[in-house]
Parts: structure tokens; C-alpha cells; sequence
């Protein structure tokens, strides 16, 4: 988080333009090279994958992070991970995710996604998101979302969205006519637009909004895996928008070609999903 604001205060973003609307800034190569050498130096034997290319240089020993979360670990690990070994987790890293809105300055659609896989589940996640409240509180470090399905969430206070309205959240920026067909058949009261999936799904954590709706096959592995896992720990549901789980292991595929469906705890996730038209599934078979 201090790496991504270190750039934005430098004030050189270092832009590359990696695909049609897919941007990449100093930010994101340089917080990828903090959390992959991090991870990997405490735990050589992970399979991490991160958004953007390797780096072969080495990172500033200032980078390297060697402290763990006091308050995570106090906690019991949930039985089912006791015999987990390194070797069978597979770590999905976005360094900076909403990257079109970090370079348009809608800062607080930012954050860090870390999400943790085990046998193709996602099952451990963190949300970091370094602007949390920049615009009313100067100073801030900005906030870190966890959860671990199992043993359940913390670095917020989660809520259910209102009863009585139907609120969805979708991209701001990568949107098209398929993407918007899937949303009218909802007839939402309200479309939240904001920028990066990990940015959406802390607005259903904390009872913004009732339904992630993205009917397009541009989010990828590591946009949706701690989110999800963060989700499912608190009990809402992140599916392709036929209703299958993604498998997030280390040999798939990187694209959710399938779109992106998530709903809030308390929602009726397998019903939601018979609203979207026909059309719009077959778009995306
Ligand atoms: N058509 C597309 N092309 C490239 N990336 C896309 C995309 N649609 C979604 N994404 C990626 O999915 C994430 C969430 O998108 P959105 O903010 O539009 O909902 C973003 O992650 P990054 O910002 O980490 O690249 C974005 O780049
Ligand atoms: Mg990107
Ligand atoms: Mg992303
Ligand atoms: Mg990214």
C-alpha cells in the first residue's frame, strides 16, 4: 500500500499499456515485486502468481516484509488446514487492482489483492486498500480486509445490504452490451459502477451492495480469488454466472471466462442466477 502511494506522490506512473483498456503502472510491478519476494522468502516452497511479468531484479531490502498480523495469528487454524503443507498452496497476487481508476485518481477504488488457494479452493484472502478514507482522514495507512473460511473475517465490520431494494455493483470501465444486458434483467434499483473486483466485493461485505454482476470474461484468477475467499468466509458466494465455482489451481487458466457472479450473505445466490437471460449464458458458454 505505501509502495502504490509512493508512486502516486512521485507522480510518474510509469503507464504501459499492456492490451486494449489494460494498463499497468510503476505501482503495480513494484507492489508485485514487494509481495512476491515477501511470500516467497518466508515461504520458498508456494506457488505464487501475480498479475503482472516476473522480475528477475532484486527488491530493496526495505521491501521485504518479515512481520506477521499479531491478531490473525492468535486465532485457531480451522482443523480442515492443520495438515496443509506450502507445497499445496497455490497464492493468486493483483498487486494493484482498479488500476484505471488509480491512473484517473478514484483512489479509494484501489487495493491489494493476496489470495490464498488450497486443492483449486479459495480459501484465504486479503483485501488491502491503501486510500481507505484518504479524502477525510490525511494520515491514513488505509485498511486491511482478511478472511479464512473456516475460521471467518476481520479488518471490518461486515453487513447485510437492505432488505426491500436491489442494489449491483459492476466495472466502470469495462463494460459492453452483454455485460449491460445481464444487469437491465435484474432491473436493479441501483448500478453501482466502481472500479476493481476487490473494491465490489467489499461493497457487499459491508451492505453496499447486493449482488457483483459481471457478465465478461476480463476479470481474471487473481482479481477474483481473495475476494471470494473473504466472501465465503462470511458467508456470501462468488460463481461464474452459470453458477460454477472457479478452480484456482495452479495449472488453470487465467481468465474467468465465464463471467463473475457474487451475492452478499443472506442472498439466494441459485436463484439470482436464473435471471440472467439466455442470451447473455450463451455469450459466455
Ligand atoms: N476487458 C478487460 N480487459 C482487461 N482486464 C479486465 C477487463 N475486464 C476486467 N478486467 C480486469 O478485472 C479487474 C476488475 O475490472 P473492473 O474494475 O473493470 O471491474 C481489473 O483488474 P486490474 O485493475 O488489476 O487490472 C481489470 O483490469
Ligand atoms: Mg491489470
Ligand atoms: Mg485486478
Ligand atoms: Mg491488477
Amino acid at each position: 500500500g505505501k509502495i502504490i502511494k509512493d508512486v502516486m506522490s512521485r507522480g510518474e506512473l510509469g503507464i504501459v499499456e499492456k492490451g486494449k483498456n489494460d494498463l499497468q503502472t510503476e505501482a503495480d510491478r513494484s507492489a508485485q515485486r514487494c509481495i512476491i519476494a515477501s511470500l516467497s522468502h518466508q515461504f520458498p516452497d508456494l506457488t505464487i502468481i501475480g498479475e503482472e511479468e516476473p522480475s528477475h531484479f532484486e527488491v530493496p531490502s526495505d521491501w521485504l516484509m518479515t512481520d506477521f498480523d499479531p491478531e490473525v495469528l492468535s486465532k485457531k487454524c480451522p482443523e480442515e488446514f492443520l495438515t496443509v503443507s506450502e507445497k499445496d498452496i497455490v497464492v493468486w497476487v493483483d498487486p494493484l487492482d482498479g488500476t484505471s481508476e488509480y491512473t484517473q485518481g478514484l483512489l479509494d477504488h484501489v487495493t491489494v489483492l493476496v489470495g490464498v488457494s488450497v486443492g483449486g479452493k479459495a480459501v484465504g484472502g486479503v483485501i488491502h486498500q491503501p486510500y481507505y478514507n484518504y479524502q477525510t482522514k490525511s494520515d491514513t495507512n488505509g485498511r486491511t480486509l482478511w478472511g479464512l473460511v473456516g475460521l471467518g473475517t476481520g479488518g471490518f465490520s461486515p453487513e447485510c445490504p437492505p432488505y426491500g431494494k436491489f442494489i449491483v455493483t459492476t466495472t466502470r470501465s469495462h463494460s459492453d452490451g452483454i455485460v449491460q444486458k445481464a444487469l437491465d434483467a435484474f432491473r436493479p434499483d441501483e448500478i453501482l459502477k466502481v472500479g476493481g473486483a476487490g473494491h465490489k466485493v467489499m461493497l457487499l461485505l459491508e451492505g453496499k451492495a447486493h449482488a457483483y454482476i459481471f457478465a465478461s470474461k476480463g476479470c481474471k484468477k487473481w482479481d477474483t480469488c481473495a475476494p471470494e475467499a473473504i466472501l465465503t468466509a462470511w458467508g456470501g458466494k462468488l460463481t461464474d454466472i452459470h453458477g460454477n465455482s472457479y478452480d484456482y489451481d495452479k495449472e488453470v487458466e487465467f481468465p474467468n471466462k465465464q463471467g463473475v457472479f457474487a451475492t452478499a450473505k443472506g442472498l439466494d445466490h441459485k436463484t439470482l442466477l436464473k435471471v440472467i437471460p439466455q442470451e447473455v449464458l450463451n455469450a459466455l458458454p
